[in-house]
């Protein structure tokens, strides 16, 4: 039975709290408001780190504000909710989803796209949409919301459209994955590119994403994945989860494009950025073959960045294009993301390389930005 933190007088609950770009974070006993209309109030049981939490703690995210409370990968159960939410009660087991899906609004409704225009004005300047403020504070002074999650955190307060309602015997420590990397990587094989049985595939950046775009695209029938990564740590890990060969960037004095538009008879028929690094970005795509090859941009660039190529590429009949959330509708897909795993049909556990408790988050952040692991799940 989770106690209900609405009745206790001043409730302060942990959180790791971003203050300035690139410093550690800090665990304050902070307060968490009840949820507003059309919001909820979740626990938060399992959260893991993604590379663009490490990407905002950096500074480099122009959406970054300080301070907040960083993570977006994670599952719990709804502890409350405010006026007017029908479709959650208090024990649901959740995931929170940084892509809302409303239903309504004219992305949700156009069936091309599901990057929902609901409450986005909101999370991007880390408030909530009904009065513009934020459930977070320290002794009174504000903290930021981030991406609409902050699951750093053992409260967390979301818009109700954001919420992912899962199976209640889902485990919490391996779904909370589907709230951003793997979703990711599979949604741009699947949604994005829509890789086909025999394909050849390059995928650039072996860290979680790109090991779930090679899951992906092995069950899509890909005949020749190949991974590329200047961490050569990565290459063993990656044969398990569908990479059939490797090259890394550092072996080889001419551009890599070049080399895998050698190794592949032309290039290439697909392509997967999933770095965040411009000039890997228009390597990926120049790595793709004349006529149809397709290369999906998965990774985030630093503010200030930009993409270039030779207009030639794409009137060769080259596709560029990327992918949020790999395309996947949050409380739609998910639920079936978690029956998928629950099923044995996609891979969770595999991508989990280390647990720890919240007062070790400053570690997994170390871990992630050296490359030592794939996933870390915090367990609150
Ligand atoms: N579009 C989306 O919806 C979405 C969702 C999740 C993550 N992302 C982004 O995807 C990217 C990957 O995320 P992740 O969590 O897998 O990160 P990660 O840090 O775990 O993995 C990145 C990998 O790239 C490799 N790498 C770095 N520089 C390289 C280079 N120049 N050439 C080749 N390899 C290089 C690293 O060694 C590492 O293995 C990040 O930019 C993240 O912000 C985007
Ligand atoms: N604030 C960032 C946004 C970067 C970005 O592209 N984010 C991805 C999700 S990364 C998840 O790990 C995304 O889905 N974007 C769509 C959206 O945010 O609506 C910046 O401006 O650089
Ligand atoms: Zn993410
Ligand atoms: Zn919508």
């Amino acid at each position: 039975m989770l106690a209900c933190i609405l009745c206790e007088p001043h409730p302060d609950y942990p959180a790791a709290v971003a203050y300035e770009p690139s410093k550690p974070l800090q665990i304050e006993n902070i307060q968490v408001a009840p949820p507003n209309s059309g919001e909820v109030r979740v626990k938060i049981v399992n959260t893991a780190l993604c590379h663009t939490d490490f990407y905002t703690l950096s500074g480099k995210d122009p959406e970054g504000l300080f301070p907040c409370i960083l993570g977006h990968e994670a599952a719990g159960i709804i502890e409350s909710v405010g006026d007017g939410v029908t479709e959650l009660k208090p024990g649901d087991h959740v995931i929170p989803c940084y892509q809302a899906e409303c239903r309504e609004c004219r992305a949700c409704t156009s069936g091309k796209t599901n990057l929902c225009g609901k409450v986005r004005s909101a999370t991007g300047v880390g408030v909530m949409l009904s009065d513009k403020t934020s459930r977070f504070s320290l002794n009174g002074a504000p903290i930021y919301h981030f991406m609409g999650t902050s699951t750093f955190s053992e409260y967390t307060v979301v818009h109700d459209v954001s919420v992912a309602k899962i199976n209640p015997a889902a485990p919490l420590d391996k779904v909370c994955l589907l709230g951003c990397g793997i979703p990711t990587g599979l949604g741009a094989v699947f949604n994005a590119a829509k890789v086909e049985a025999g394909s050849t595939v390059a995928v650039f950046g072996l860290g979680t994403v790109g090991l779930a775009v090679c899951e992906g695209a092995k069950k899509a029938g890909a005949t020749r994945i190949i991974g590329i990564d200047t961490n050569a740590s990565k290459y063993e890990v990656a044969t398990t989860f569908g990479a059939t060969e490797f090259v890394n960037p550092k072996d080889h004095a001419k551009p890599i494009q070049e080399v895998l538009v050698d190794l592949t008879d032309g290039g290439v028929d697909y392509s997967f950025e999933c770095i965040g690094n411009v000039a890997v970005m228009r390597a990926a795509l120049e790595s793709c073959i004349k006529g149809w090859g397709t290369s999906v941009i998965v990774g985030v660039a630093a503010s200030g960045q930009e993409i270039s190529t030779r207009p030639f590429q794409l009137v060769t009949g080259r596709v560029w294009k990327g992918t949020a959330f790999g395309g996947y509708k949050s409380r739609t897909d998910v639920p079936k993301l978690v029956d998928a795993y629950m099923n044995k049909e996609i891979k969770l556990d595999e991508y989990v390389t280390h647990n720890f408790k919240l007062d070790d988050i400053n570690h997994a952040f170390d871990l992630l930005e050296a490359g030592k692991c794939l996933r870390a799940v915090i367990h609150m």
